[in-house]
């Protein structure tokens, strides 16, 4: 490694999406960002927006068959920038890895060890670290000399009290099979409370908040002191929230019936409860710009999708209410929580008792920096966060690679 090299190349693969973001560590600065969506379908998409020199954002619209196909689109579009990945600026890669298992609490630089691990937790996230480790072996053929370094979703959570990490089940099978809550957007979660205590003017160690991460896969958590205390996902990133196609909680019994009655295989149930759930299952959208739309239209089961989704919400805010005992914050963050106006007031609606208030005209406005919404009066402060797991990663990539 060069000692002038300051940039990190991130890449948040997904299942079926990678976001990507260049920076220059030295200051922060974004040289370029960007999105590929709908992977593997006939109309994938990529926008890339070059941040330097005046570029303007490029779309393009056509089949990308695969993570590695994606990875390969962003590397052409990044040098047509002159900012390809055979720059000898660039000092690592920083890869999004979901899931880490027990094993991995903070950043680390992957060798093939490490890469057989994260292969070997891909049953407890089967939609998430296989885009990540072809991300990363895509992204080791492309720069075989420069560190990458993977940023794990579990890490936040590794410090959750035994209490609410262990499921009530028999320990020794659980042990056996390593079967607890990991909990999952970790990154996020951890990024959002800090900005939340600095956006109250408060110490981090100080501020109590409950984080809403609302994408497309969503989680709760309660964070006391810059500590996690509990989080809405489990084992698997299924557990909690109503998501864009996962159910998150339900009986555990349901799967049963689904084999015994329905008999349904393992794997069926997977996809059901994984891809076929949550909001897509409720009202066929998954989308909440389309739900809202379909609301404002009278819809009755994009309503009911609504109202199952917002249940559950508040139900996790008045838990984790009482989880951390004190709350100064409720931070609302990633493309719903960000977005939608009215998931914010509706999740929030009834909650008065709890200290929460929503006021309508801060909830309506429309911005990229972190807001308070709540009036004056509200005891606990309501926000909106932007978050930013690309940034965060890149500054954990750079001091590891520093260190
Ligand atoms: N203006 C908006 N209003 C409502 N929902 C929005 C808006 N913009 C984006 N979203 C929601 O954000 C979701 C994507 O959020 P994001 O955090 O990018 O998720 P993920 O990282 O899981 O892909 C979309 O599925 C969409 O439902
Ligand atoms: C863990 C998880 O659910 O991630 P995403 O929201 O990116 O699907
Ligand atoms: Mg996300």
């Amino acid at each position: 490694m060069t000692s002038h090299a300051s940039r990190v190349l991130v890449l948040n693969s997904g299942s079926s999406s990678v976001k990507y973001q260049l920076l220059d560590m030295t200051d922060g600065t974004r040289l370029a960002l960007g999105l590929v969506e709908r992977i593997g379908e006939e109309t994938s998409r990529l926008s890339h927006t070059p941040l330097v020199s005046g570029g303007a954002k490029r779309e393009h619209e056509g089949p990308i068959a695969d993570h590695e196909a994606a990875l390969k689109t962003v590397a052409t579009e990044l040098a047509a920038d002159g900012l390809g990945l055979d720059s000898p600026e660039l000092a690592a890669i920083g890869h999004r890895v979901v899931h880490g298992g027990l094993k991995f609490t903070v950043p680390t630089v992957i060798d093939d060890a490490v890469l057989a691990e994260i292969e070997r937790l891909v049953p407890v996230a089967p939609l998430h670290n296989p885009a990540n480790i072809t991300g990363i072996r895509t992204a080791q053929a492309l720069r075989p000399d420069l560190p990458q370094v993977a940023v794990f979703d579990t890490a936040f959570h590794t410090t959750m009290p035994e209490y609410a990490a262990r499921y009530a089940i028999d320990v020794a099978t659980a042990d056996a099979h390593r079967i607890r809550r990991y909990g999952f957007h970790g990154t996020s979660h951890a990024y959002v409370s800090r900005q939340t205590a600095a956006l109250l003017g408060k110490d981090p160690a100080e501020t109590n908040v409950i984080v809403l991460h609302l994408g497309n896969g969503a989680s709760a958590s309660a964070v006391a002191g810059g500590r996690c205390m509990d989080t809405s996902m489990g084992l698997t990133p299924l557990e909690g929230l109503v998501m864009g196609t996962r159910s998150g909680d339900i009986d555990p019994a349901v799967t049963f019936h689904l084999k015994r009655v329905a008999g349904m295989s393992a794997d069926e149930i997977d996809v059901l409860l994984n891809k076929k759930s949550g909001l897509l299952g409720l009202c066929g959208d998954n989308d909440m710009r389309e739900i809202r739309r379909r609301i404002e239209e009278g819809d009755e089961r994009a309503q009911l999708a609504f109202d199952i989704y917002i249940h559950r919400l508040k139900k996790y805010i008045g838990a984790y209410t009482a989880v951390l005992g004190h709350v100064d914050a409720v931070a609302f963050t990633a493309g719903v929580g960000e977005n939608a106006a009215p998931v914010r007031e509706a999740a929030i609606a009834g909650l008065e008792e709890l200290g929460l208030a929503v006021d309508a005209g801060l909830n309506a406005v429309r911005s990229d920096a972190p807001r308070l919404i709540s009036p004056e009066y509200s005891r606990v402060a309501v926000a909106v966060v932007p978050t930013d797991e690309e940034l965060e990663i890149a500054q954990q990539t750079y001091a590891l690679v520093n260190a």
